[in-house]
């Protein structure tokens, strides 16, 4: 069955209004949960808040009832509104979270959490950052990814557009100028060919693109009714997914890639026609194949950016630059060699940033990209490997002196090339185990180990794993979250180096400077900014990330420096305006006192 494009209670339906000047921040608000610290016999995991447990085996199948179809709702703004609402959170709100946390399981919390939005957006975003490292794992990773899997039958209120090719082919301007959305600052859009580590989950990747904007909003200043999830519906080819009778989408697998490419290219123009060249345009959980070419072909002439590779990037330099303050690592990032398992355009996004950081420091960028190796399915990738090389992992290929007899063999790699850091982007649940770490620990005082997989079932490591096989010895970080972990009487606190510490500052940012492109450069200028927000207390529990309960605080400051670069390279729309990270801060959305950013 074909059907007219499901919008349903987007965020441009809306009722919050706009504003103060008030800057309090989110770390100085009521911090609800705090990660509760028990005694320790030898090693354990610190527990936190029971949202950090997913476990992607559970079925709570429940029945879908049918979607209304929402209409829309103007709302005016008015831009000195003062609004007396406190945005401290009230006696129900401290119920509602408690409530949240006796729930049995994810799937219930993530739908409590959906109903909430819907039924009173104010309050879900005032507890949301009151409590953000509490509510992001279930809005988004690493509990999103279950509710992708289940959505068809999760009973949630449907938010968000699908356009799908069959119908809207041809018609996708006005189909969406139906809708008369007035001001769209940020678009996510996925056509969820791979949603996290998780594969192709067609028209149920929506709870992506919504999660994505729930953090613009909740950390990254962005009014939630200026927000636009879409999701482009061109098949799915997960037989399980595309079967289920409650599927969203069209039971019909993907379309040819002329088709997809003249879909992809009608929506780009459509929403630029639509919403303006200031709108921005994050690609996610696009399939690999099309991630970077769409990127690339984009990129000069749309304000786009691509999460999964460039905010990957962001934050996983930002990890590295991080670590090198910590002891026993080598300061200077020219003196440290990577070794990526898994050469996805994730992988290949974090080796072309740290590429330009270190031609910013002078290198050539031959021999900075001589400093990362990559391993993909079929092995290592070296110049002459028989197997077919893309363009991209091309530029990785580099001379060995003799070919090992198995490439594909991660620990012989490691003896080879002798990496000072080991970065998971493979999505290979368990690749680093204890030979993977004590090798790496045996030819380093300290190896960065990074297993950034996304969710939780596809890291390549826990934290537990990654202290324990190397008894502390590693500056460990991850994709999802894992709890702090007490080790011979040190507690170890692993780092989520997860895109939420970029994106909503690198979208503000771009919002804030009416930046015309997002330039390599910005993102570097971000990365290296979170990698300075980093405390020496968090450096010295090996942690390489900021808390996400400073999400607000962190956004201001990307936002910052995304706008300065955005200046210097004479992109910016609204450049030389002295702005503090204060100024930024103020102007960010909190519900019940939301001023429109006025720069
Ligand atoms: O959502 C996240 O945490 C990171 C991400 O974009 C992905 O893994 O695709
Ligand atoms: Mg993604």
């Amino acid at each position: 069955m074909i059907s007219a494009p499901l919008f349903c209670s987007t965020p441009a339906f809306s009722t919050s209004l706009p504003f103060s000047l008030s800057s309090a921040s989110a770390s100085s608000r009521t911090k609800f949960i705090n990660p509760s610290v028990t005694k320790p016999p030898s090693t354990f995991c610190v527990p936190r808040t029971a949202a950090f447990s997913l476990d992607l085996r559970d079925d709570h199948s429940k029945t879908c009832t049918a979607v209304p179809r929402a209409t829309l709702q103007e709302v005016n703004i008015d831009e000195d509104v003062m609004l007396s609402e406190d945005t401290a959170m009230d006696a129900k709100d401290i119920q509602f979270v408690e409530h949240l946390l006796k729930l049995e399981d994810n799937m219930e919390r993530y739908t409590t959490l959906m109903k909430l939005l819907k039924q009173d957006e104010s309050r879900f975003f005032r507890i949301s950052q009151a409590n953000l490292s509490t509510i992001l794992p279930i809005i988004y990773t690493p509990v999103v990814g279950e509710a992708c899997l289940k959505f068809s039958d999760l009973d949630i209120p449907k938010r968000g557009i699908w356009l799908n090719v069959w119908e809207h082919s041809g018609n996708v301007y006005e189909t969406l100028k139906q809708l008369a959305i007035e001001q769209v600052d940020v678009i996510v859009v996925s056509d969820c060919e791979r949603i996290l580590g998780l594969g192709d989950l067609g028209a149920n990747g929506m709870p992506i693109p919504v999660g994505k904007l729930l953090l613009y909003s909740a950390c990254g200043g962005i009014v939630p009714k200026n927000t636009l999830p879409i999701v482009l519906d061109v098949g799915c080819n997960t037989d399980a997914i595309r079967e289920n009778a409650k599927y969203t989408g069209i039971n019909k697998p993907r379309v040819d890639k002329e088709t997809y490419n003249k879909f992809v290219s009608e929506f780009m123009d459509a929403v630029q026609r639509l919403y303006g060249k200031e709108c921005l345009i994050q690609y996610e959980d696009f399939g690999n194949h099309n991630a970077a070419r769409l990127l690339k072909q984009y990129r000069d002439d749309y304000l786009v950016f691509n999460d999964d590779i460039q905010g990957t990037a962001a934050v996983g330099l930002a990890g590295i630059l991080a670590a090198l303050n910590i002891d026993k690592v080598n300061t200077d990032l020219r003196h440290h060699k990577f070794l990526f398992l898994g050469a996805g355009s994730a992988g290949i996004g974090i080796a072309d940033l740290i590429v330009l950081a270190l031609v910013q420091k002078g290198m050539s960028t031959e021999e900075a990209r001589e400093k990362c190796w990559f391993m993909d399915s079929k092995g290592l990738i070296y110049n002459g490997r028989p197997a077919k090389l893309t363009k991209e992992k091309e530029s990785y290929a580099h001379n060995i002196t003799s070919t090992p007899n198995d490439t594909t063999d991660l620990k012989s790699m490691i003896e080879l090339l002798k990496p000072t850091a080991l970065i998971g982007v493979s999505t290979i649940k368990g690749a680093f185990d204890q030979s993977i770490i004590q090798t790496m620990c045996s030819i380093n005082a300290k190896p960065i180990i990074f297993a950034l997989s996304n969710p939780t079932s596809k890291s390549e490591c826990t934290a537990e794993q990654a202290y324990n096989y190397s008894s502390g010895n590693v500056v460990f970080a991850s994709g999802s979250p894992f709890n702090p972990v007490l080790l011979n009487g040190h507690t170890y606190i692993p780092g989520q180096g997860n895109n939420c510490f970029i994106f909503p500052g690198l979208g503000l940012g771009v919002a804030l400077s009416k930046a015309s492109v997002v330039h390599d450069s910005m993102i570097l200028a971000a990365a290296q900014k979170l990698a300075s927000l980093v405390s020496s207390d968090r450096l010295a529990s090996g942690c390489v990330y900021p808390n996400i309960d400073d999400l607000l605080d962190i956004s201001a400051h990307v936002a910052k420096a995304v706008w300065s670069e955005a200046d210097r390279l004479r992109v910016a729309g609204k450049s030389g305006v002295d702005v503090t990270v204060t100024d930024i801060r103020s102007s960010m959305y909190e519900p019940g006192r939301v001023r429109l950013s006025g720069y």
